[in-house]
This record gives C-alpha cells, structure tokens and sequence, in this order.
C-alpha cells in the first residue's frame, strides 16, 4: 500500500525496513516482495512520481530544477578548484528518486569497470561474467517513439528481458548526422562504436535512454508500481528516516534493527523495525548522512559533534566521486531547427507539450541530447600519470550534443538566435571528496565536498576534452553549413591557460556522486561495507545504492545502481532462504556459525505467526 504517513502504518514490524524508495530501494523491494511472506517497508522522504509532467517527459528532465519538492535542493562547499564558486547537486527526492529526476542516459559499464571492481573487492560475483544476468534483468530494449528502423543503431545483444524500457531517439535532430558522420569519418580516437552498452565503452554513438513509448521509465513505473499492490508491501512516502537504532550487541557487535521517522522537525520520532535488515538505499549523499547521524562513522568527527559513536568507521562519507562537466556553446545558422525558440515561446511549448501529451511523438519524447562520444585521452597524457580509468574498454573523457542551449553553467539563454551545447566531462577524475555532517540536526544539509577539479589530472583531461570539442567541429565538413561560431567564454579559449579560465568559471558536475559508503574486500580495514553491501561491523544493515560504489564507472552510472540493486536483491534472497534450510537442520552442529541468519528466521516466523 501507499502510504504517506507514518499513522497510517498497521503495524511497526517489518522483515526489512529500507530507507529511500529511490533507484536502487525500488529495486530491492520489489524484488523482497516476490516472496509474499515477507514483510517490506519503503520509507521515502519525498513525495509520489505519480502524475509529474517533468518527471514524465524525457525533454523536461533538465527543467528539473533544485528548489522543486522533487529534489533536496542540495549545494556544495565552496570548490577550490572552481574559483571557490558552490555547484547545485540535486537529487530526486521522489519515487524513483534520482531515476525520476536524471537525463535518462542509459550505459551499463564497460566490461573493464566491473572486472576492476572484482579486483577491487576480490570477489568474483562484481566481475562482469558474474553481472551480466543482473545487467539483463533489469532493462530490455523498447522501440523509440516514432517507430523508425533502428537496425544498424543498437547492439540487440546488449539488452535483456528486465522491466526499465530502453530506447534510441525517437525525434531525430538536426545533430545526429552530423556528429555521427563526424565521427565515422575521422575515426582514431573520435572512432563510431554501434553500441556503447557492448563493454566497449569508446567511442561515438547514438544515446540509449530509459524511456518507453516516449515517457521516462523509472524504477518507480518499472520495478515500485508494478509491486505496490502486493500486501506484503508498505510504501511510506513524505517520510525521513532520521536514525538507525542498535538496541543490543551481540559479542561486541552492534544489532541494529530499528529506524526513527519523522515527517517535519519538530515531529517526535516513530519507530519502526526491521527483523531481518535495514537496507539502506538513500543514495550517495543520504546513506552516509543517516550512517554519521546515526554514530556510524568517524569516532572522532561524530564525538565533537555530540553524537554518540555506535560503531566506528572512518570511510563512512569519505571516497567522494563525481564527474565533472563544463557546458559549452556554439552559434549555429538562423535557419537551424534548435530548440531555442521553443524555450523563448510559451505558445510553442504548449503546442509541443499538447503533442507529446496527446501522440507521445515530437521534440518531447527525447532527453535534450541524442548523441555523445566517450573518449581516451592522447598516450602522451601518462607518461609521469597511471591511466585512473578502469581498463582498455573505458574512457577518460566525454563529449554530449544538445541541439540548442541548455543553461546548465552560469550562462542564461541568449534572447536571440540559435544555438548548440556542447557538454564536456571527464568520467576517470582522480579528485576525492567528501560528505561530512554540519551538525547532529538530521534537517540540516550535510556538508559536500566533491573536491571538483583539485587534481592536476583532471584539469588536464578536462581542457584536453573541451579541445577534442572544438577540433571535432573545426575538422569535419558536416559543419560548414550550420556552425556560425563559439559563444560566450569558448569564443576566447584557443590557449589551454584560457580554456582552463573557462573551466574554473563553467564547471559544475554531471551529477554522479558515488563511492561514500565503499564496499571493499570482506577482511579490509578501509572502505564501509563488505563485497556482500553489509556495513563492516555491524549486524543488520546493508546499503545498496551508488554510495558502495568503490570506484567511479567511466559513463553515466543508474544502469550500474539497477544492476548493484539486482545483484544485492538475489544476495539477501540467498541469505534468506539459506536461514530457512539452517532452520530445517537446527541439530546441526554448525548451525551456530549462522547464529545471525537464525535470528532473522525465528523473528520473520515469530512476525508470520502474529
Ligand atoms: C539531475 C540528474 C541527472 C542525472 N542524469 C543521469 C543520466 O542521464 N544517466 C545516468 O546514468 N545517471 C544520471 N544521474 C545519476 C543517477 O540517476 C543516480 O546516480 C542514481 O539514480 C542514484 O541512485 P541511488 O539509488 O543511489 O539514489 P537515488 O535514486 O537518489 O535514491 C535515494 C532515495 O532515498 C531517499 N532518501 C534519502 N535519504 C533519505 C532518508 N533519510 N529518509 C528517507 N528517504 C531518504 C531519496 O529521497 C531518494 O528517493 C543523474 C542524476 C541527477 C540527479
């Protein structure tokens, strides 16, 4: 059932408590939910997706501004390496969560990105032949809005039979040509590559998106919606979990089984509790700020904030990843079929959004952008720098095309003319950052610091990037009857000292913050949760979202947190079911080896019996 407050819960015990119904919550409690005699509560701080036009529609994904009820509105710590300027980092805060709110780019890692985190984690099952059936249970390939032959677009090889809907473009723009024939013609390191979700992951190609019949696919309408009327199945929305709660330890561990709710700040807390596990899902900035609030975390940082240590580890909000990204912009011929005038026309908006609402065909059925490029830096960029990226199979650097401007730096739409937008990011940074708590005031924003830009190598990847862009234009003929010229900043960055001005001035992030909660290898004294999501020390709690991450994929990342969310999902299964055959053998004399997992059972079966 749907439920927005914590009144209406029947009861207060659940098998699993997962906090956050965001992309990877989703995921596992639809899939905990298979079995109908588990008991699942989702607590979600935001509110319902259902019935949001910009949540709907792929092209108003970017007018998901921070400051809507949809997103926490979250801002960074003064950047260094951004002339001290802060950077918006939004994050759904909805059903769905950030699957509800993102542009929708689909790629699932090179096959490099999962094998390096096997070796990471030295465990095999991260490794990509180990993933792979997870990747394909989450997605399968729909075909694009406006039915146009797509054989020779997509690799078919590379989508399963999961319930997200993956597309190509279904409104073709004046773009694709051009930058696909850019770069079939001059190959090298601007090769074409048919489909970058092969484990190939350089190259240009056309962007596979979460989006079906022309509406966004999210792990709300795919995996949440489709679950929400088994009983089984308590979704709590409008509701913030604000603290874990360890009310015994067991030989010096702490058990934790019980989470405080609230709907505003002044409300007094509501408990609920998990018997089996609390499964933290509140994503990348949310997990670690409920860990810390909770004294799980560095025993030192929570003490001088008057938070009482639980459990101390010091990883916890720390291996803070993004992608930086520097939005660019050309000028191209008036006659060009941008979307600028629609963005400076309510008339023409209208008539657009009463297409897509009525056919589910035009401009709307797309994200802003319908190709991109991934690309590897020159050699002579490590000759004294280990190459940061995952493998032969990743990138360094990417390139997306929007087919008109998209304001996402400091520049406003110009009044006149028309224009593209050219995105620069790089997707191997070597910069760290991280979440720490302001205060012990759970509504108090934590304090992000993704340290954008404050390596070397990163600024040199990312002027490398904005260079590859502008030669990808200036070499290619497909250009010449459209591009009048660089706009803004770009029009006075031929040197690298001036692009590196423009870099520090535009910079913000593509909004892949990862790595905060890291998993690592079962034994290891860094990182915060064990290659099975487990937190390092504790008893009851496991995080499945982008946080565990423990190196950034080289690409877009939601299709790596599905695919975690799947693996995770069949983990705790196999955790269950295996305390019911410890159960059926309780004579066993190593059945006190699982002492926890028999817990669990015998209060999933005292919670069944009442
Ligand atoms: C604007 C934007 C554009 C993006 N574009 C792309 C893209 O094109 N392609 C791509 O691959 N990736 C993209 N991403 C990134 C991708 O969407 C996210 O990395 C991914 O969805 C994160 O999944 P998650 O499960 O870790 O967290 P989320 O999906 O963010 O879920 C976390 C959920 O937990 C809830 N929550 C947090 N704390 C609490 C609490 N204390 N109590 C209760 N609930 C809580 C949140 O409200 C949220 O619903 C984008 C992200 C954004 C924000």
């Amino acid at each position: 059932a749907l439920l927005s407050s914590p009144r209406e819960l029947a009861k207060s015990k659940y098998d699993f408590v997962i906090v956050g119904g965001g992309t990877a919550g989703s995921v596992i409690a639809s899939r905990l939910t298979e079995d109908s005699s588990v008991k699942v509560l989702v607590v979600e701080a935001g509110i319902s997706h259902v019935g949001l036009l910009n949540v709907e529609v792929p092209f108003l994904s970017t007018s998901i501004q921070p400051g809507t009820a949809i997103d926490w509105n979250y801002t960074t710590v003064a950047q260094a390496g951004l002339d001290n300027r802060t950077v918006s980092i939004p994050r759904g805060h909805v059903l769905g969560g950030s699957s509800s709110t993102n542009v929708l780019v689909w790629n699932r890692g090179s096959n490099d990105v999962w094998d390096h985190w096997s070796n990471i984690t030295k465990d095999e099952r991260w490794s990509w032949n180990a993933i792979e059936p997870y990747y394909l249970k989450t997605n399968h390939m729909t075909t694009p809005a406006d039915k146009h032959n797509t054989t020779g677009q997509f690799d078919p090889s590379a989508y399963g039979s999961g319930p997200l809907d993956i597309s190509l473009p279904g409104y073709p723009t004046e773009l694709d040509g051009r930058v696909l024939n850019t770069s079939k013609s001059l190959g090298g390191r601007v090769k074409y590559t048919q489909d970058l979700n092969s484990g190939d992951l350089v190259g240009f190609s056309y962007i596979q998106s979460t989006i079906g019949n022309g509406e966004r696919s999210s792990s709300a309408t795919a995996y949440l919606e489709p679950a929400l009327d088994r009983s089984n199945l308590d979704v709590l929305i409008n509701t913030r979990a604000i603290r874990l709660v360890a009310n015994e330890t067991q030989a010096g561990t702490p058990v934790f089984t019980g989470v405080e709710l609230v709907q505003g700040p002044q409300d007094t807390p509501i408990r609920v509790t998990a018997s089996n596990e609390i499964v933290l899902c509140g994503g990348s900035i949310g997990t670690p700020q409920l860990l810390l609030l909770s004294g799980v975390g560095p025993k030192e940082e929570l003490t001088t904030l008057g938070i009482d240590p639980v459990l101390d580890i010091p990883d916890v909000g720390k291996n803070l990843i993004d992608h930086p990204l520097v939005p660019t912009y050309y000028q191209v011929a008036d006659n060009a079929t941008t979307f600028d005038d629609l963005l400076r026309s309510a008339d023409l908006f209208n008539q657009t959004l009463a297409q897509w609402q009525n056919d589910k065909q035009g401009l709307f059925v797309n994200s802003p952008s319908n190709t991109y490029g991934f690309l590897q830096l020159p050699d002579e960029a490590f000759v004294n720098q280990t190459n940061p990226a995952a493998g032969p199979l990743s990138a360094n650097t990417e390139i997306l095309f929007g087919d008109g401007f998209a304001p996402l730096g400091t520049l406003t739409q110009p009044l006149m003319g028309r224009f593209i937008t050219i995105l620069t990011a790089v997707v191997s940074p070597t910069s760290r950052g991280s979440i720490t708590l302001n205060s012990s005031d759970p509504f108090e924003q934590p304090l992000i610091n993704p340290g954008i830009l404050t390596t070397e190598f990163d600024m040199n990847a990312m002027v490398q990037a904005v260079k590859d862009s502008q030669q990808f234009i200036h070499t290619s003929p497909y250009w010449d009857d459209f591009f009048l010229g660089p706009y803004g900043d770009l029009a006075s960055a031929e040197t690298d000292e001036e692009r590196i001005e423009l870099i520090r001035k535009e910079a913000v992030t593509i909004y892949h913050p990862v790595g905060t909660a890291s998993m690592s290898p079962k034994e290891a004294k860094w990182g915060v949760t064990d290659p099975e999501l487990r937190v390092k020390g504790a008893r009851g709690l496991r995080v499945v979202d982008a946080s565990i991450f423990p190196h950034i994929p080289e690409c877009h990342i939601q299709a790596l947190v599905y695919t975690v969310a799947e693996r995770a999902a069949d983990m705790i299964k196999e955790a269950y079911n295996y305390t019911k055959r410890c159960e059926a053998r309780k004579e066993d004399s190593e059945s006190a080896k699982f002492s926890y997992d028999l817990r669990a059972l015998d209060s999933h079966f005292r919670d069944a019996s009442t």
